[in-house]
Protein backbone atom coordinates (compact mmCIF):
# COMPACT_ATOMS: atom_id res chain seq x y z
CA UNK A 1 0.00 0.00 0.00
CA UNK A 2 0.83 3.69 -0.60
CA UNK A 3 2.44 5.79 2.15
CA UNK A 4 0.30 8.65 3.04
CA UNK A 5 2.06 12.12 1.94
CA UNK A 6 4.27 13.00 4.91
CA UNK A 7 2.52 16.34 6.59
CA UNK A 8 5.76 17.62 8.25
CA UNK A 9 7.17 20.79 6.05
CA UNK A 10 9.80 19.57 3.44
CA UNK A 11 11.47 23.36 3.74
CA UNK A 12 13.62 24.88 5.17
CA UNK A 13 14.82 28.65 5.64
CA UNK A 14 16.83 30.05 3.30
CA UNK A 15 19.10 32.85 4.12
CA UNK A 16 21.23 34.32 1.82
CA UNK A 17 23.51 37.18 3.48
CA UNK A 18 26.03 39.95 1.76
CA UNK A 19 26.46 38.29 -1.36
CA UNK A 20 28.11 39.65 -4.32
CA UNK A 21 29.25 38.06 -7.52
CA UNK A 22 31.64 39.41 -10.44
CA UNK A 23 31.94 37.67 -13.94
CA UNK A 24 35.46 38.82 -15.35
CA UNK A 25 35.24 42.10 -13.20
CA UNK A 26 31.81 43.11 -14.23
CA UNK A 27 29.42 43.19 -11.13
CA UNK A 28 26.11 40.93 -11.81
CA UNK A 29 24.90 40.55 -8.39
CA UNK A 30 25.98 43.45 -5.59
CA UNK A 31 25.78 42.67 -2.05
CA UNK A 32 22.09 40.88 -1.77
CA UNK A 33 20.59 40.32 1.31
CA UNK A 34 17.26 38.40 2.11
CA UNK A 35 15.66 35.47 3.42
CA UNK A 36 13.09 33.16 2.85
CA UNK A 37 11.35 31.47 5.78
CA UNK A 38 11.07 27.55 5.81
CA UNK A 39 7.17 26.60 3.67
CA UNK A 40 7.01 30.05 2.17
CA UNK A 41 7.65 31.19 -1.67
CA UNK A 42 9.43 34.15 -2.83
CA UNK A 43 9.58 35.61 -6.31
CA UNK A 44 12.72 37.53 -7.69
CA UNK A 45 11.87 39.76 -10.02
CA UNK A 46 13.68 42.03 -12.22
CA UNK A 47 14.38 43.05 -15.70
CA UNK A 48 16.65 40.93 -18.11
CA UNK A 49 20.35 41.56 -16.85
CA UNK A 50 19.46 42.05 -13.15
CA UNK A 51 21.32 38.89 -11.78
CA UNK A 52 18.07 36.50 -11.01
CA UNK A 53 20.04 33.92 -12.78
CA UNK A 54 23.21 34.54 -10.86
CA UNK A 55 21.32 34.44 -7.92
CA UNK A 56 19.68 31.28 -8.22
CA UNK A 57 23.20 29.67 -9.57
CA UNK A 58 24.25 30.91 -6.21
CA UNK A 59 21.93 29.21 -4.11
CA UNK A 60 21.74 25.82 -5.75
CA UNK A 61 25.79 25.51 -5.89
CA UNK A 62 26.09 25.97 -9.19
CA UNK A 63 28.38 29.42 -8.49
CA UNK A 64 30.42 30.46 -5.44
CA UNK A 65 29.63 34.13 -4.47
CA UNK A 66 33.13 36.11 -4.54
CA UNK A 67 31.71 37.35 -1.19
CA UNK A 68 28.64 36.78 1.41
CA UNK A 69 27.31 33.49 2.93
CA UNK A 70 24.32 31.47 1.92
CA UNK A 71 22.47 29.39 4.50
CA UNK A 72 19.86 26.60 4.26
CA UNK A 73 18.23 25.39 7.69
CA UNK A 74 20.82 26.09 10.24
CA UNK A 75 23.61 24.93 7.56
CA UNK A 76 26.48 27.42 5.98
CA UNK A 77 26.26 25.84 2.44
CA UNK A 78 28.28 28.85 0.89
CA UNK A 79 31.34 26.14 0.21
CA UNK A 80 28.78 22.91 0.15
CA UNK A 81 29.24 21.47 -3.87
CA UNK A 82 25.34 21.46 -5.66
CA UNK A 83 24.52 18.22 -5.13
CA UNK A 84 24.95 18.16 -0.96
CA UNK A 85 22.57 20.74 -0.67
CA UNK A 86 19.51 19.09 -0.93
CA UNK A 87 17.87 22.01 -3.34
CA UNK A 88 15.60 20.92 -6.38
CA UNK A 89 15.66 22.80 -9.74
CA UNK A 90 12.75 23.69 -12.36
CA UNK A 91 13.81 25.18 -15.23
CA UNK A 92 11.81 26.76 -18.51
CA UNK A 93 12.08 24.19 -20.94
CA UNK A 94 11.12 21.34 -18.20
CA UNK A 95 15.01 20.02 -18.87
CA UNK A 96 13.23 15.96 -18.85
CA UNK A 97 15.42 13.39 -19.61
CA UNK A 98 14.05 12.56 -23.69
CA UNK A 99 14.63 9.32 -23.68
CA UNK A 100 12.87 8.31 -20.17
CA UNK A 101 9.59 7.53 -19.43
CA UNK A 102 7.32 9.83 -17.07
CA UNK A 103 8.60 7.43 -13.84
CA UNK A 104 12.42 6.48 -14.81
CA UNK A 105 12.24 10.81 -14.76
CA UNK A 106 10.94 11.23 -11.38
CA UNK A 107 12.86 7.84 -10.47
CA UNK A 108 16.02 9.97 -11.51
CA UNK A 109 17.03 11.83 -8.10
CA UNK A 110 16.31 8.84 -5.80
CA UNK A 111 19.49 6.47 -6.89
CA UNK A 112 20.05 6.70 -3.43
CA UNK A 113 16.98 4.70 -2.05
CA UNK A 114 16.40 1.60 -1.85
CA UNK A 115 14.71 -0.47 -5.00
CA UNK A 116 10.87 -0.75 -3.01
CA UNK A 117 11.20 2.82 -1.44
CA UNK A 118 12.29 4.43 -4.86
CA UNK A 119 9.20 2.95 -6.49
CA UNK A 120 6.86 4.35 -3.77
CA UNK A 121 8.46 7.73 -3.78
CA UNK A 122 8.23 7.57 -7.49
CA UNK A 123 4.04 6.21 -7.17
CA UNK A 124 3.10 8.92 -4.45
CA UNK A 125 5.04 11.91 -6.64
CA UNK A 126 2.89 11.09 -9.70
CA UNK A 127 -0.11 10.64 -7.60
CA UNK A 128 0.81 14.62 -5.95
CA UNK A 129 0.64 15.58 -9.45
CA UNK A 130 -1.96 13.37 -10.86
CA UNK A 131 0.28 11.97 -13.39
CA UNK A 132 -0.13 8.18 -12.62
CA UNK A 133 -1.61 7.18 -15.94
CA UNK A 134 1.33 8.52 -17.69
CA UNK A 135 4.13 6.41 -15.81
CA UNK A 136 5.48 4.73 -18.86
CA UNK A 137 4.77 8.12 -21.40
CA UNK A 138 7.96 9.71 -23.10
CA UNK A 139 8.36 13.70 -22.50
CA UNK A 140 7.46 14.41 -25.90
CA UNK A 141 4.27 12.24 -25.75
CA UNK A 142 3.18 14.74 -23.62
CA UNK A 143 1.49 18.47 -23.43
CA UNK A 144 3.58 21.20 -22.42
CA UNK A 145 1.76 21.59 -18.92
CA UNK A 146 2.27 17.68 -18.33
CA UNK A 147 5.94 17.82 -18.75
CA UNK A 148 6.57 20.81 -16.23
CA UNK A 149 4.57 19.03 -13.90
CA UNK A 150 6.98 16.14 -14.16
CA UNK A 151 9.14 18.54 -13.88
CA UNK A 152 8.13 19.56 -10.46
CA UNK A 153 7.53 15.85 -9.36
CA UNK A 154 11.20 15.15 -10.15
CA UNK A 155 12.60 17.91 -8.36
CA UNK A 156 10.46 17.25 -5.72
CA UNK A 157 10.92 13.81 -5.49
CA UNK A 158 14.20 13.75 -3.45
CA UNK A 159 12.77 15.77 -0.79
CA UNK A 160 14.59 19.15 -0.97
CA UNK A 161 15.45 21.56 1.39
CA UNK A 162 14.66 24.21 -0.94
CA UNK A 163 12.79 24.40 -4.84
CA UNK A 164 14.14 26.80 -6.97
CA UNK A 165 12.21 27.72 -9.89
CA UNK A 166 13.67 29.40 -13.31
CA UNK A 167 10.92 30.90 -15.01
CA UNK A 168 9.05 27.74 -14.87
CA UNK A 169 5.70 28.72 -16.47
CA UNK A 170 6.95 30.96 -19.72
CA UNK A 171 6.77 28.57 -21.76
CA UNK A 172 2.82 27.86 -21.04
CA UNK A 173 0.05 29.57 -22.71
CA UNK A 174 -1.99 32.44 -20.36
CA UNK A 175 -4.62 30.39 -18.86
CA UNK A 176 -3.01 26.99 -18.67
CA UNK A 177 0.09 28.99 -16.51
CA UNK A 178 -2.69 30.57 -14.55
CA UNK A 179 -3.70 26.97 -14.10
CA UNK A 180 -0.19 25.69 -12.99
CA UNK A 181 0.59 28.05 -10.95
CA UNK A 182 -2.82 27.77 -9.05
CA UNK A 183 -1.86 24.03 -8.63
CA UNK A 184 1.43 24.67 -7.85
CA UNK A 185 0.87 27.12 -4.79
CA UNK A 186 -1.92 24.22 -3.14
CA UNK A 187 1.25 21.81 -3.59
CA UNK A 188 3.75 23.86 -1.99
CA UNK A 189 1.57 24.81 0.92
CA UNK A 190 0.39 21.05 1.51
CA UNK A 191 4.00 19.62 1.24
CA UNK A 192 5.34 22.92 3.12
CA UNK A 193 7.97 23.33 0.67
CA UNK A 194 10.65 26.57 0.87
CA UNK A 195 10.43 27.58 -2.58
CA UNK A 196 11.92 30.57 -5.13
CA UNK A 197 10.78 31.45 -7.98
CA UNK A 198 12.28 33.50 -10.71
CA UNK A 199 10.02 35.51 -13.00
CA UNK A 200 9.76 38.24 -15.39
CA UNK A 201 5.84 38.27 -14.86
CA UNK A 202 5.30 40.49 -12.17
CA UNK A 203 1.30 39.46 -12.11
CA UNK A 204 3.08 36.00 -11.81
CA UNK A 205 5.14 36.93 -8.88
CA UNK A 206 2.26 38.41 -7.06
CA UNK A 207 -0.25 35.51 -7.59
CA UNK A 208 2.10 32.66 -6.63
CA UNK A 209 4.75 34.72 -3.87
CA UNK A 210 4.18 35.98 -0.57
CA UNK A 211 7.55 37.62 -0.51
CA UNK A 212 8.45 39.76 -3.58
CA UNK A 213 12.40 40.52 -4.02
CA UNK A 214 12.29 43.14 -6.54
CA UNK A 215 16.10 43.21 -8.13
CA UNK A 216 17.82 45.99 -10.16
CA UNK A 217 21.61 46.08 -11.49
CA UNK A 218 22.54 43.63 -9.30
CA UNK A 219 20.95 44.77 -5.91
CA UNK A 220 17.96 44.11 -3.89
CA UNK A 221 15.59 47.36 -4.72
CA UNK A 222 13.02 46.09 -2.12
CA UNK A 223 11.83 43.31 -0.63
CA UNK A 224 8.52 42.32 0.80
CA UNK A 225 4.95 41.07 1.08
CA UNK A 226 3.45 41.53 -2.78
CA UNK A 227 0.68 44.07 -1.33
CA UNK A 228 3.41 46.23 0.68
CA UNK A 229 5.63 46.96 -2.28
CA UNK A 230 2.45 47.95 -4.24
CA UNK A 231 1.37 49.88 -1.74
CA UNK A 232 4.56 51.39 -0.26
CA UNK A 233 7.39 51.18 -2.98
CA UNK A 234 10.50 52.12 -1.82
CA UNK A 235 11.52 54.16 -5.12
CA UNK A 236 10.62 54.65 -8.43
CA UNK A 237 11.52 51.65 -10.23
CA UNK A 238 9.48 49.20 -7.61
CA UNK A 239 7.05 51.53 -8.22
CA UNK A 240 7.15 51.11 -12.35
CA UNK A 241 7.61 47.43 -11.65
CA UNK A 242 4.91 46.36 -9.44
CA UNK A 243 1.94 47.06 -10.86
CA UNK A 244 1.36 50.17 -13.71
CA UNK A 245 1.90 53.58 -12.45
CA UNK A 246 1.59 56.71 -14.04
CA UNK A 247 4.05 59.82 -13.42
CA UNK A 248 3.42 63.16 -13.46
CA UNK A 249 6.12 65.76 -13.08
CA UNK A 250 5.69 68.25 -10.46
CA UNK A 251 7.51 71.03 -8.38
CA UNK A 252 6.63 71.26 -4.65
CA UNK A 253 5.14 74.53 -4.08
CA UNK A 254 4.14 75.16 -0.83
CA UNK A 255 5.09 72.45 2.44
CA UNK A 256 4.93 74.78 5.35
CA UNK A 257 1.63 74.52 6.72
CA UNK A 258 1.16 70.63 6.67
CA UNK A 259 -0.55 70.43 3.45
CA UNK A 260 1.37 70.75 0.43
CA UNK A 261 0.77 71.94 -2.76
CA UNK A 262 2.74 70.89 -5.82
CA UNK A 263 2.44 72.56 -9.34
CA UNK A 264 2.43 70.74 -12.00
CA UNK A 265 4.58 71.88 -15.40
CA UNK A 266 1.61 72.60 -16.83
CA UNK A 267 1.13 75.41 -14.32
CA UNK A 268 -2.04 73.86 -12.76
CA UNK A 269 -1.60 72.61 -8.66
CA UNK A 270 -2.77 70.14 -7.05
CA UNK A 271 -3.49 70.61 -2.79
CA UNK A 272 -1.89 67.70 -1.54
CA UNK A 273 -4.12 66.16 1.61
CA UNK A 274 -1.17 66.38 3.89
CA UNK A 275 2.82 66.75 4.21
CA UNK A 276 4.81 66.12 0.85
CA UNK A 277 7.92 65.31 2.56
CA UNK A 278 9.79 67.62 0.33
CA UNK A 279 11.13 71.35 0.64
CA UNK A 280 9.76 73.95 -1.98
CA UNK A 281 11.34 74.30 -5.31
CA UNK A 282 11.86 70.25 -4.89
CA UNK A 283 11.07 68.68 -8.50
CA UNK A 284 9.16 65.46 -7.96
CA UNK A 285 7.07 62.87 -9.35
CA UNK A 286 3.27 61.63 -8.66
CA UNK A 287 2.96 58.04 -8.90
CA UNK A 288 -0.69 57.87 -9.41
CA UNK A 289 -2.13 54.22 -9.75
CA UNK A 290 -4.91 53.87 -12.59
CA UNK A 291 -7.64 52.68 -9.42
CA UNK A 292 -6.68 56.05 -8.09
CA UNK A 293 -8.03 57.93 -10.99
CA UNK A 294 -11.02 59.20 -10.95
CA UNK A 295 -13.11 60.36 -14.35
CA UNK A 296 -16.27 63.16 -14.67
CA UNK A 297 -17.89 63.96 -17.37
CA UNK A 298 -17.98 67.65 -16.02
CA UNK A 299 -15.87 69.78 -13.78
CA UNK A 300 -15.16 69.20 -10.32
CA UNK A 301 -12.57 71.35 -7.66
CA UNK A 302 -9.13 70.80 -8.44
CA UNK A 303 -9.74 68.16 -11.66
CA UNK A 304 -7.66 68.38 -14.54
CA UNK A 305 -9.08 68.47 -17.91
CA UNK A 306 -8.21 65.52 -20.15
CA UNK A 307 -8.13 63.76 -23.41
CA UNK A 308 -9.55 60.40 -23.62
CA UNK A 309 -7.10 58.80 -26.42
CA UNK A 310 -8.52 55.19 -25.63
CA UNK A 311 -10.74 53.00 -23.99
CA UNK A 312 -10.66 49.36 -23.59
CA UNK A 313 -12.90 46.83 -21.24
CA UNK A 314 -10.78 44.47 -19.55
CA UNK A 315 -13.56 41.71 -18.10
CA UNK A 316 -15.61 43.67 -15.41
CA UNK A 317 -12.79 46.78 -16.00
CA UNK A 318 -13.09 49.48 -18.32
CA UNK A 319 -9.20 50.82 -19.04
CA UNK A 320 -9.20 54.25 -20.35
CA UNK A 321 -5.70 55.67 -21.68
CA UNK A 322 -6.37 59.67 -20.88
CA UNK A 323 -3.47 62.66 -22.22
CA UNK A 324 -3.89 64.91 -18.96
CA UNK A 325 -3.72 68.50 -20.11
CA UNK A 326 -2.70 67.98 -23.34
CA UNK A 327 0.41 66.48 -22.42
CA UNK A 328 1.13 63.48 -19.85
CA UNK A 329 -0.39 60.15 -20.31
CA UNK A 330 -2.51 58.44 -17.18
CA UNK A 331 -4.21 55.48 -17.50
CA UNK A 332 -7.59 55.06 -15.36
CA UNK A 333 -9.46 51.86 -14.59
CA UNK A 334 -13.01 51.76 -13.19
CA UNK A 335 -15.53 49.39 -12.68
CA UNK A 336 -17.68 49.04 -15.56
CA UNK A 337 -20.73 48.87 -13.78
CA UNK A 338 -20.23 51.96 -12.34
CA UNK A 339 -20.28 54.03 -15.40
CA UNK A 340 -23.61 54.83 -16.51
CA UNK A 341 -23.01 56.36 -19.75
CA UNK A 342 -20.17 56.37 -22.17
CA UNK A 343 -17.80 59.52 -20.89
CA UNK A 344 -17.29 62.18 -23.75
CA UNK A 345 -13.69 62.15 -25.32
CA UNK A 346 -13.18 65.61 -22.95
CA UNK A 347 -13.34 64.72 -19.25
CA UNK A 348 -12.02 66.04 -16.11
CA UNK A 349 -9.65 64.13 -14.41
CA UNK A 350 -9.43 64.00 -10.00
CA UNK A 351 -6.75 61.92 -8.06
CA UNK A 352 -7.11 60.12 -4.88
CA UNK A 353 -4.08 61.78 -3.80
CA UNK A 354 -3.94 60.64 -0.04
CA UNK A 355 -3.37 56.90 -2.10
CA UNK A 356 -0.42 58.41 -5.04
CA UNK A 357 3.09 58.29 -4.08
CA UNK A 358 5.95 61.13 -4.59
CA UNK A 359 9.00 60.24 -5.47
CA UNK A 360 12.21 62.51 -5.89
CA UNK A 361 12.44 63.66 -9.59
CA UNK A 362 15.30 61.23 -11.23
N1 LIG B 1 28.67 33.28 -17.46
C1 LIG B 1 28.68 34.61 -17.54
N2 LIG B 1 29.82 35.27 -17.91
C2 LIG B 1 29.85 36.62 -17.96
N3 LIG B 1 28.82 37.43 -17.66
C3 LIG B 1 27.66 36.83 -17.30
C4 LIG B 1 27.53 35.41 -17.22
N4 LIG B 1 26.26 35.11 -16.83
C5 LIG B 1 25.62 36.30 -16.68
N5 LIG B 1 26.46 37.34 -16.94
C6 LIG B 1 26.13 38.78 -16.83
O1 LIG B 1 25.73 39.04 -15.49
C7 LIG B 1 24.62 39.90 -15.43
C8 LIG B 1 23.46 39.20 -14.73
O2 LIG B 1 23.06 38.09 -15.53
P1 LIG B 1 21.87 37.11 -15.08
O3 LIG B 1 21.83 36.00 -16.08
O4 LIG B 1 22.03 36.73 -13.67
O5 LIG B 1 20.60 38.07 -15.26
P2 LIG B 1 19.05 37.70 -15.27
O6 LIG B 1 18.39 38.71 -14.39
O7 LIG B 1 18.85 36.27 -14.92
O8 LIG B 1 18.67 37.96 -16.79
P3 LIG B 1 17.54 37.24 -17.71
O9 LIG B 1 16.22 37.63 -17.08
O10 LIG B 1 17.76 37.88 -19.05
O11 LIG B 1 17.81 35.77 -17.67
C9 LIG B 1 24.31 40.28 -16.87
O12 LIG B 1 24.94 41.51 -17.13
C10 LIG B 1 24.94 39.17 -17.69
O13 LIG B 1 25.33 39.63 -18.96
Amino acid sequence: MEKPVSTSPLGQTLAVSGVSHSYAGAQAVDDVNFVVPAGSIAAILGPSGCGKSTMLRIVCGLLRPGVGKVMIGDRDVTDVPARERKVGMVFQNYALFPHMTVAENIAYGLSGLPREERRERVAQMMSIVRLEPFANRLPRQMSGGQQQRVAVARALAPRPALLLLDEPFAALDRSLRADLQFEFVQLQRSLGITAIIVTHDQEEAQSVAEQLIVMNKGRVEQSGPPAELYDKPANLFVNGFVGHASLLKATVARADDGNGLLRLASGSQLAMPGPVGFVPTSDVVLAVRPEHVKLAASPTPGALLAKRVLSVPLGHLMVHDLLVEGATPVRAIADRASESAELPRDVFVSFALDRCRLFPAP
